[in-house]
């Protein structure tokens, strides 16, 4: 039938359990292939073609014609709990096979460590893989979460480890006055604005960061349509802290003939329609990435996305079109430091953010 990889009679005992457990699991979900037969309709799960006892045992299962794997994610939390899981992890194996490991507990309860390591650390994901991303690599980006959700704290990773690589250089918006304490007197401080004392500071630092966008474009080779990121010309990452809070201040300024926010919101998107190729890189923070702060331009040209929890399933929507709405519903409830992300070829991961610590840590890790 299928390979067994415990050959005793519990483990026999076992198989022939999960297989009854994924038939009646799989109905209760409808995740069947319905046929019509002279008995009558037949129903046909997705057919289980080897098991590997745990922990964690894992599945591989042969999908009916029409299914996708993404179906499978989509019911998992409803298959989850009558395979005795906590989870499920599905993997696509080609087109018509997944590999189903049955999650005895959430794999991302621990803390994860911030690693050094070539590319940018991110997080780790369900299956324990680094989630690691080159500089280079790294899109436009945006990321949300309520208060206390980990977003800080996956900011100030970020930061640590930007500050020292002699190939970045840090710039953008900080209206809390936190984020750049640290970095004050540093090669990066020309292009920081902290605090809401001088509102208009904002706007000079990203009119800075675009005539730069600017000098870089004009300066590209006839052969080519992106710079050669070099130590004389870094990758610009615009960090962009609590954007909707810095919009708010703004607008409120606004007078008859003046719109600093219009004008500061133009500048932001004029950085991430042209700054990809100049090197240049964005990621928006915000509590939540409303519609009329993070609107669908904005939200085209991240394709980096990350939350941490949010308060509802439309927050989570916002940025995770297409999440299966069981795990949106769930992310309302997640912990600290846990995150979904959604980017370019890869189905939305529950991930868990690299901890640095606290401010204290942060500061010490970016001075240092
Ligand atoms: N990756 C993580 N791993 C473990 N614990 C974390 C992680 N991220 C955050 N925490 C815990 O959650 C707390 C809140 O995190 P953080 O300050 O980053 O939230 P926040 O979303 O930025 O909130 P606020 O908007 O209020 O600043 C931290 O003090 C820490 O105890």
């Amino acid at each position: 039938m299928f390979g067994r990889h415990r050959h005793d009679r519990e483990g026999e005992a076992l198989v022939e359990q999960l297989v009854t457990m994924w038939v009646r699991a799989c109905e209760g979900a409808s995740l069947v292939r319905v046929v019509d037969t002279v008995s009558g309709p037949t129903i046909i799960p997705p057919k289980i073609v080897d098991i590997t006892l745990g922990p964690p045992t894992i599945l591989v299962v042969e999908l009916q014609p029409g299914m996708l794997p993404a179906d499978v994610v989509d019911l998992a939390p409803r298959i989850a709990p009558h395979m005795d899981a906590w989870g499920l992890h599905v993997e696509p194996i080609g087109h018509r096979h997944v590999r189903v490991a049955l999650l005895d507990s959430d794999p991302l309860t621990g803390t994860v460590p911030l690693l050094a390591g070539a590319g940018l650390h991110l997080g780790r994901d369900e299956s324990g893989a680094d989630l690691r991303i080159a500089p280079a690599d790294l899109p436009h980006a945006v990321c949300q979460g309520v208060t206390r959700s980990g977003k800080s704290v996956w900011t100030y990773s970020l930061l640590a480890q930007l500050a020292h690589r002699p190939d970045a250089l840090i710039a953008g918006c900080d209206p809390t006055g936190l984020l750049w304490r640290p970095l004050a007197g540093s090669r990066h401080a020309d292009r920081l604005a902290s605090g809401l004392v001088d509102p208009g500071a904002h706007e000079k630092v990203l009119a800075a960061v675009v005539a730069e966008m600017d000098d870089r474009i004009r300066d590209l080779p006839a052969d080519r349509d992106t710079i050669a990121v070099s130590l004389g010309r870094p990758l610009l990452f615009v960090i962009l802290e609590e954007y909707p809070g810095l919009l708010r201040v703004l607008d409120a300024a606004k007078t008859r003939g003046d719109d600093p926010g219009a004008r500061v919101r133009a500048l932001v998107s004029r950085l991430l329609a042209e700054g990809a190729k100049a090197g240049v890189r964005v990621v928006i923070l915000a509590q939540r990435a409303e519609a009329s702060v993070v609107g669908a331009f904005e939200r085209a040209m991240c394709s980096l996305r990350i939350s941490f929890r949010c308060d509802n399933r439309a927050s989570v929507e916002l940025l995770h079109p297409g999440a299966p709405p069981a795990l949106a519903d769930a992310h309302t409830a997640a912990l600290p430091g846990i995150a979904l992300v959604s980017r370019p070829g890869h189905p939305v991961a529950r991930i868990r953010a690299p901890y640095i610590g606290g401010y204290p840590e942060f500061a010490a890790a970016v001075a240092a």
